[in-house]
């Protein structure tokens, strides 16, 4: 069983304005509200690429609640822990630019960490469980450190999306997966701006320290993969950007659904490709069909 774990969970609230106005009566043109964060948008892309899998983490308030009642009309397992406060609402402005406000979510008592603690002991072999998004400041700063290694006991694999000092000390768990965007990635070397060049041998490093599958992408310009034995590249395909928010997760769940599928690496970098960019081109995240409408048209470069 895939499950995915989201300390953070969010309703990301979309918002289209014509042109944003700072400082002034903005009226929309259309809203839209999502059940968000990393680990639940994986776990909707994987349903929709017809994978099952546990949405884990935390959810309070009636912004908690949305979130459990659309996963589940969605057919997506549940199994939060309930906590007092209330999940944050994120919001996502699309002017000419998208600009994002994410909150900073409920304050999480050491009762309800050790809840979430209590069913990452019950995973097994063959498990996988994926740790995505931000962490609470109210938690322990080695919190996912802590899941990491009970995963690793378990003999269960990890998958990382994060960014930041948890993705950094998460190195150190040999993670099956991970998925930093190329500033994430320079921020991990502690440098700025990346070359191509310099993100093949990031990449190639993160390789070299254990790390199974590593994907680096880059919005519009498209992603690297390194593994073991082999490293790709592939551009992204050309389409109207409706909405990149979840673009990233999209990729995970892609790149898990099409290993779980038994495709070979350079089918499920192409999957998780397809995957991205489908979410980057529609208003939700990306379906099936969207998907596999796009997968032929990514070409993938061994290097
Ligand atoms: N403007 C875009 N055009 C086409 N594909 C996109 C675009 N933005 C994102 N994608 C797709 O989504 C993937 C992940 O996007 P990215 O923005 O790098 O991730 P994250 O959301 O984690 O920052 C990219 O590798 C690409 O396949
Ligand atoms: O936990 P964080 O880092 O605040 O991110 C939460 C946000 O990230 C998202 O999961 C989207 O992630 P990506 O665009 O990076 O794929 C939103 O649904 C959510 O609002």
């Amino acid at each position: 069983m895939i499950y995915t774990c989201t300390f953070n969970p969010s309703v990301d609230y979309v918002v289209h304005v014509d042109e944003l106005r700072v400082g002034e009566l903005n009226r929309a043109l259309k809203t839209l509200t999502f059940p968000g964060g990393k680990g639940i948008n994986v776990s909707r892309v994987l349903k929709r690429l017809g994978v099952d899998s546990t949405a884990l983490g935390f959810a309070g308030g009636f912004t908690g609640q949305f979130i459990e009642t659309e996963l589940q009309k969605e057919g997506i397992r549940c199994d939060f822990v309930h906590v007092s406060g209330q999940t944050r609402i994120n919001v996502k402005l699309k002017a000419k630019q998208e600009t994002e406000i994410n909150g900073q979510g409920p304050t999480i008592a050491s009762e309800d960490a050790a809840q979430l603690m209590a069913k990452i002991e019950t995973l097994s072999t063959g498990d996988v469980l994926v740790l995505a998004g931000s962490v609470p400041s109210s938690l322990p700063a080695d919190v996912y450190e802590q899941m990491a290694a009970e995963t690793a006991k378990r003999k269960a694999r990890l998958v990382v999306d994060t960014s930041g000092p948890a993705l950094r000390t998460l190195l150190a768990c040999r993670p099956f997966l991970i998925k930093p965007n190329h500033h994430e990635l320079a921020e991990l070397f502690d440098t700025s701006k990346l070359t191509k060049e310099e993100i093949v041998i990031y990449g190639r490093c993160l390789t070299e320290m254990g790390i199974r599958h590593v994907i680096v992408s880059m919005g519009g310009d498209g992603a690297f993969y390194f593994g073991k034995e082999v490293a790709l590249f592939a551009e992204a395909p050309q389409g109207t950007v409706r909405n990149s928010v979840g673009a990233g997760d999209s990729m995970v769940a892609g790149f898990l659904a099409a290993q779980e599928s038994g495709k070979s690496i350079e089918e499920a970098f192409a999957y998780s490709v397809a995957a991205g960019s489908a979410t980057a081109f529609s208003e939700d995240l990306c379906t099936k069909e969207e998907v596999e409408a796009l997968v032929d048209r990514i070409r993938v470069i061994r290097l």
